[in-house]
């Protein structure tokens, strides 16, 4: 069964707290909280009294995307304000295994993302230290972009290098994901289906979720 998690980026942040809700009702497991900083990514948006705020107000998963630079930084403020899951790029830390044991030292469930060029042979010595890798199926910063194909083909080995070693870690993908390639996504081996644009720039937010999840669940 493929898990749903709706990316803020695309929502109303005007009204955040409604959108979340209408999510969260429409049945979407995890929130997927895209942070920013105007360095590793050309884009800057959201901050841990963000994710404090909306904290207690949704049962939802907490997912924090952070793209950015030096997240060892950041990893106990966002623990604190009330991160589930905290997902680092391979691409941004130094020393990616340190960063992991600390996010994990919080109690948080770590995640490592690669963007579209990295290998996942990258992965090979810290996969067994994760509960989640997020393939980004477009280069990170902006909700809307289109999915790059050969990230399909990214997913499959990732599922058979998971299962090689016996590993039970969940495969997120994220960027570009709608109702027409949802199915391929899925199928290729993903646990959870991150959608921003295809929830949210919809008119009604409730049917887009549901449509989604018809169309993953094939
Ligand atoms: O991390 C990111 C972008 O960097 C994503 O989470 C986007 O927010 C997904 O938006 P869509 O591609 O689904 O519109
Ligand atoms: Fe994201």
């Amino acid at each position: 069964m493929m898990k749903l998690a709706p990316s803020i980026l695309s929502a109303d942040f005007s009204n955040l707290l409604k959108d979340v809700k209408i999510v969260e009702e429409a049945g979407c497991e995890y929130l997927h909280i895209d942070v920013m900083d105007g360095h590793f990514v050309p884009n800057i948006t959201i901050g841990p009294l963000v994710v404090e705020s909306l904290k207690g107000k949704t049962d939802m998963i907490f997912d924090v995307h952070l793209m950015i630079e030096e997240p060892e930084k950041y990893i106990e403020g966002f623990s604190k304000a009330g991160a589930d899951i905290i997902t680092v790029h391979q691409e941004a830390p130094v020393h990616l295994h340190r960063v992991i044991q600390l996010i994990k030292a919080q109690g948080v469930k770590a995640g490592v993302s690669l963007n579209p060029a990295t290998p996942i042979s990258t992965l090979e010595y810290v996969l067994e230290d994760l509960d989640m890798v997020l393939l980004m199926s477009v280069n990170p910063g902006f909700g809307g972009q289109k999915y790059i194909p050969a990230m399909t083909e990214k997913i499959r080995k990732l599922k058979e290098m998971i299962a090689e070693k016996g590993l039970k870690v969940d495969i997120q993908v994220d960027g570009g994901i709608n109702p027409e390639n949802v199915r391929e996504i899925v199928s290729a081996g993903a646990d959870i289906i991150v959608a921003g644009s295809a929830i949210f720039k919809t008119e009604d937010v409730s049917k887009a979720v549901q449509n989604l999840r018809m169309k993953g669940e094939g």
